[in-house]
């Protein structure tokens, strides 16, 4: 049943929407093919031992497979990371009456799929979110039934400047900072816990996926300058996990050239430090226009747990007049 709210907008919610994705759930429903497979045909368990165990920048490998954990699984400490969840943009690309973040997705609104899903990992201190001031109620509503700290940044003009705000939020203290596009509601918890690990070793780590396309450059006039080798070929997602004094450092660096960057570890590759890939899901889709809504349902829809079912169904969720 649709139910009308104050702001007017329709939620669908016959069910609790799922505010994550069953991994194994998936992996029943589309067979070998979402197993761990990697573009290269090898397998993540299967490779040598010690294979990515020296950290190069954006070396092709494996994140699940790094022994240097020492065993301990659980590396990255409880309670030592800030997540910036970017809710600041306008979503022009979507081209709906209201930022794409707050459209319900199965009844909830994308942005708050990621906040769940964060707020339950025991790694968590706190979420800065960053939105615009009109749409902080929406945060704000199920503040009391999540248990982490929220904060609020004010967005920028650009990604970049948003998440620099987001940054001077952060508590300090933090060992590291978790930057995550609130446009992606289907990020796993088990992606976030590698590349925390990740980023905890390395510095600076960023989910992302071998690229399944063929890339060739152009020129100006749409000829083919060369075709590019697709087996170091990544496409990049959030989170990104920097730890804070490196990505203040790389913030002043691009302040100070006025560089212009679309990712947050490219910050820090300015600096000419290592950036590790932890390999993610393709799943975790940004939803950019209204086809990746169609999708983001379809997955949803595929899988099924549903953390804080009682949340969602008790929210009155608001989402301002245009
Ligand atoms: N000034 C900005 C721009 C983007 N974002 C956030 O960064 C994420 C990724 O950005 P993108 O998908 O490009 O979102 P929009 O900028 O909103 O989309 P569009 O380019 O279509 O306008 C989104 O969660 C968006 O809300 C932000 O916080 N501040
Ligand atoms: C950071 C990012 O999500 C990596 O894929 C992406 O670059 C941000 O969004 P945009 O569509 O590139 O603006």
């Amino acid at each position: 049943m649709a139910s009308l709210t104050s702001r007017g907008i329709a939620f669908h919610s016959p069910t609790p929407p799922p505010a994550a994705i069953n991994r194994r759930y998936i992996r029943r429903c589309l067979g070998s093919s979402f197993s761990g497979v990697s573009r290269l045909g090898v397998r993540c368990r299967d490779r040598p031992a010690g294979f990515c165990s020296t950290p190069v920048p954006m070396r092709v490998c494996c994140s699940s497979k790094i022994d240097s954990d020492n065993g301990n699984p659980s590396a990255v400490k409880d309670k030592s990371v800030s997540v910036i969840l970017l809710a600041g943009g306008s979503g022009k690309r979507m081209g709906a009456s209201i930022p794409k973040q707050y459209l319900p997705l199965l009844g909830q609104p994308i942005a708050l799929y990621s906040l769940y899903t964060f707020s339950e990992m025991s790694e968590v201190k706190e979420i800065v979110v960053v939105c615009d001031p009109s749409y902080k109620d929406i945060f704000e509503d199920v503040k009391q039934n999540i248990p982490v700290g929220l904060k609020f940044a004010l967005p920028g003009k650009e990604r970049q400047d948003s998440v620099y705000n987001g940054l001077q939020e952060i508590d300090w203290e933090s060992e590291l900072v978790c930057i995550h596009d609130s446009a992606r509601p289907l990020i796993l918890r088990g992606d976030v816990e590698k590349v925390l690990k990740d980023g905890y070793r390395i510095g600076a780590a960023v989910l992302g996926v071998p690229v399944k396309a063929t890339i060739k450059e152009a020129d100006s006039g749409s000829f083919v300058v060369k075709t590019l080798d697709r087996k170091t070929l990544w496409e990049m997602q959030t989170p990104q996990v920097i730890k804070p004094q490196l990505l203040q450092s790389g913030f002043q660096l691009v302040n100070r050239e006025g560089l212009e960057v679309t990712d947050d570890v490219s910050i820090v590759e300015h600096l000419k430090h290592p950036v590790y890939i932890t390999e993610g899901s393709y799943t975790n889709i940004k939803v950019t226009t209204p086809d990746d809504l169609l999708l983001a349902e379809r997955i949803l829809n595929m899988g099924g747990k549903v953390p804080k079912a009682e949340t969602i169904l008790n929210m009155d969720t608001k989402v301002p007049a245009s």
